[in-house]
């Protein structure tokens, strides 16, 4: 018999996660001799110290049923673990930045499916001085936006709750800029940054084409720098970020590295997967082949 754990948070999204996870899982025990074990989570950290139980207690899978912060918390307590199951996502979040990049199923009966079908992929997973993260680090312009939105107004509002908040960061933000340094596989660069991201898979924030040559299991990182220039510039690159044409813009500059290390002039701090990430200087690298994803 299969053993499954599931860290959901019933407060992501429009908190239909325990709905969404019990359903899933009465349609798969009418099918598998399966158990559930459940766990939903009250505070920060929770998610984390129960993907510790679940990597410890040998069960075959775990489940996460929340939003990115969701996915970054199991993440984060699995890489802790030398033995880790195999992982599962049922997006119940806000964004769900990383299940959108998988094409992850959100309703329960086609993520039933899914399990049933169990066909899994070996995923890198990012590592950050002494934290992970599954999909992306942010620093400069626009980063703390999504620590700015309360879970109230999430639930309320969905993304536009995000959009709000940006409306109003934006503009002052565009004025900001770090002086960064980076090494990417020994190889050093520097630039006035106004925004930098440190992508796992090909996109990020819902730009699906933010890193073209990405692959969320080639052990590499992709990087993209955005120069601090005119708005004239801002407003061309924004609308190639689109369709993966920024890069060639001569103020965009686009890597691939396993280990990259970032250090600013001054203060910087970052966001990994949508929660704060620490502060410069970091130390960023890829770790192959770490986690065992279910993917459609
Ligand atoms: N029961 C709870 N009540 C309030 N906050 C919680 C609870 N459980 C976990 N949290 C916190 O809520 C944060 C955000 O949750 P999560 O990412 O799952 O949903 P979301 O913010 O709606 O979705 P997204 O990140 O995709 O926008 C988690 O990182 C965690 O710190």
């Amino acid at each position: 018999m299969k053993k499954y754990f599931v860290i959901y948070n019933p407060s992501s999204g429009k908190e239909l996660a325990p709905q969404k996870i019990f359903h899933a899982a009465e349609s798969i025990m009418e099918i598998e001799d399966t158990e559930f074990t459940f766990f939903a989570t009250k505070k920060k950290g929770d998610g984390e110290a129960a993907a510790i139980r679940g990597c410890q207690e040998g069960f075959d899978m775990i489940i996460s049923c929340g939003g990115d912060g969701t996915v970054h918390e199991v993440v984060n307590g699995m890489m802790k673990c030398p033995e880790r199951p195999n992982l599962a996502i049922l997006p119940a979040g806000t964004v769900n930045d990383f299940a959108e990049q998988l094409k992850m199923p959100k309703a329960y009966a086609n993520f039933a499916s899914l399990l049933l079908k169990k066909k899994f992929i070996s995923i890198d997973v990012g590592k950050i001085n002494d934290d992970y993260f599954v999909n992306v680090v942010g620093g400069g312009a626009f980063t703390s936006i999504p620590h700015n939105v309360t879970v109230e107004a999430k639930t309320i509002l969905g993304k536009y709750a995000y959009y709000f908040k940006a409306a109003v960061q934006v503009p002052e933000e565009l004025e900001s800029s770090h002086n960064i340094t980076y090494e990417i596989d020994g190889n050093q660069y520097k630039f006035s940054t106004l925004l930098f991201l440190v992508v796992n898979s090909s996109g990020a924030g819902g730009f699906k084409y933010l890193c073209p040559d990405a692959k969320i299991n080639d052990g590499l990182l992709d990087l993209v720098i955005f120069e601090k220039t005119n708005n004239a510039d801002l407003l061309q690159i924004f609308t190639k970020v689109f369709n993966g044409q920024h890069i060639k813009h001569p103020k965009v500059h686009y890597y691939q590295g396993k280990n990259i290390k970032i250090i600013s002039d001054k203060d910087l701090s970052v966001d990994a997967d949508g929660d704060f990430g620490g502060y410069a200087p970091l130390e960023i690298s890829s770790v192959h082949n770490a986690i065992e994803l279910l993917v459609p």
